[in-house]
């Protein structure tokens, strides 16, 4: 196919995800990445972008074969439009987005959060705006260098206006599940994605630290108290693993060698990976907890339950973003259940 007729692809967020995701991408659709001068610039050093992931699939996209760019005006012709940047950059990207794509483009929020799409679709009204959701995880290596260190499937709200896209996720190898039930979907999401500012105050890769029991109970703790607060909140999360939500923390909460035997695929995971959030306190950015951790402290305030364990892993990690220190499983144990150690 001429390189002509693929669509245009805007990603919004030039970082890990965006970055891959353009990686992946730009063999069925002309990609343009548009995000801070800093990064493009960092990329066009390294010579473009390089993707690899768990099955050993790598390779190079040169710098003349995906567009990288500063300024929002490039994705004025884009066809597809996905957002790739931390939730509390959303409202600003809304906004800017608001004024340079064309009429009815439609645009998926590619982030963690129960409510990127809709801050997305507040600003941009006559667009199709599609929640959507990333399960594995991306580590920016070095600048331009991206690495899928889990597995999953991408998924999006079911829409019509995708009709012509999904066919180019299926032949990039990133095939797009497209759900009825997003709003499971993200719930069930932010159920892991606890584990995130767990994982950034351990300063360990993702499988060390979920290998060890003392950390899993700490998650096993946060997702407790976010399931009674989903339950009150009538959210009913989406099965995504082999195990229901539901029966998560008793599986954390086993020793070592049953969980590994019980739970083995969500060892599955590059020995390099870390959170997204690690990713945020190493590089000295603002970090996503209020939208995680924080999003059920203010689900239970709304409907009158505690939260003391999400409560105190948001306070760690903006600690954590003005001064940084490794925690010991054990330390963190006493800190969000005092007396279980
Ligand atoms: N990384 C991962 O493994 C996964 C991440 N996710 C989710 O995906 C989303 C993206 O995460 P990730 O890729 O890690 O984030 P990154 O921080 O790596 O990338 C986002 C980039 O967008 C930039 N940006 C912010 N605002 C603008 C703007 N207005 N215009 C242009 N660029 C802007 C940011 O710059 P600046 O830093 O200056 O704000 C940053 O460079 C998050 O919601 C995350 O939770 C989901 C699954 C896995
Ligand atoms: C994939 C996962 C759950 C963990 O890396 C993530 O969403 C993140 O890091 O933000």
């Amino acid at each position: 196919m001429s390189v002509h007729a693929l669509p245009r692809i805007a990603i919004y967020g030039a970082g890990s995800v965006g970055g891959y995701l353009g990686a992946r991408l730009h063999d069925n659709a002309r990609i343009t990445c548009i995000g801070r001068r800093r990064v493009i610039d960092a990329w066009r050093i390294h010579g473009g972008l390089d993707w690899s992931d768990l099955q050993g699939g790598h390779e190079h996209v040169a710098t003349r074969d995906v567009e990288l760019q500063v300024d929002p005006f490039a994705a004025a012709k884009a066809h597809l439009v996905l957002v790739t940047v931390k939730s509390s950059a959303t409202e600003t990207v809304a906004r800017e987005l608001a004024e340079v794509i064309a009429p009815g483009v439609p645009v998926v929020s590619f982030q963690n959060g129960l409510h990127n799409a809709a801050t997305l679709r507040e600003a941009l009204p006559g667009h199709p705006v599609l929640a959507g959701m990333v399960p594995f995880n991306v580590l920016q290596r070095i600048p331009g260098d991206f690495h899928q260190g889990s597995a999953g499937e991408l998924m999006v709200e079911a829409h019509e206006s995708l009709a012509a896209f999904l066919p180019v996720f299926e032949a990039s190898g990133l095939p797009l599940t497209a759900r009825s039930d997003m709003p499971a979907v993200l719930a069930a999401k932010l159920l892991l994605n606890l584990n995130n500012a767990l994982n950034a105050l351990s300063d360990l890769p993702l499988k060390d630290e979920l290998s060890q029991r003392d950390w899993r109970r700490c998650l096993a703790l946060a997702q407790r108290e976010a399931l009674a607060v989903f339950a009150a909140a009538d959210i009913h999360p989406a099965k995504l693993t082999p195990l229901p939500p539901q029966w998560l923390p008793r599986v954390l909460d086993m020793p070592d060698a049953w969980f590994k035997r019980l739970a083995s695929r969500l060892l599955a995971i590059d020995p390099v990976a870390r959170s997204s959030m690690w990713e945020d306190l190493e590089r000295g950015r603002p970090t996503e907890v209020d939208a995680i951790n924080g999003e059920v402290v203010r689900l239970a305030a709304q409907h009158r339950v505690p939260a003391p364990v999400n409560e105190r892993l948001v306070q760690l990690i903006h600690e954590a973003e003005q001064t940084r220190r490794a925690w010991s499983a054990r330390e963190m144990l006493d800190q969000l259940h005092p007396g279980a150690v």
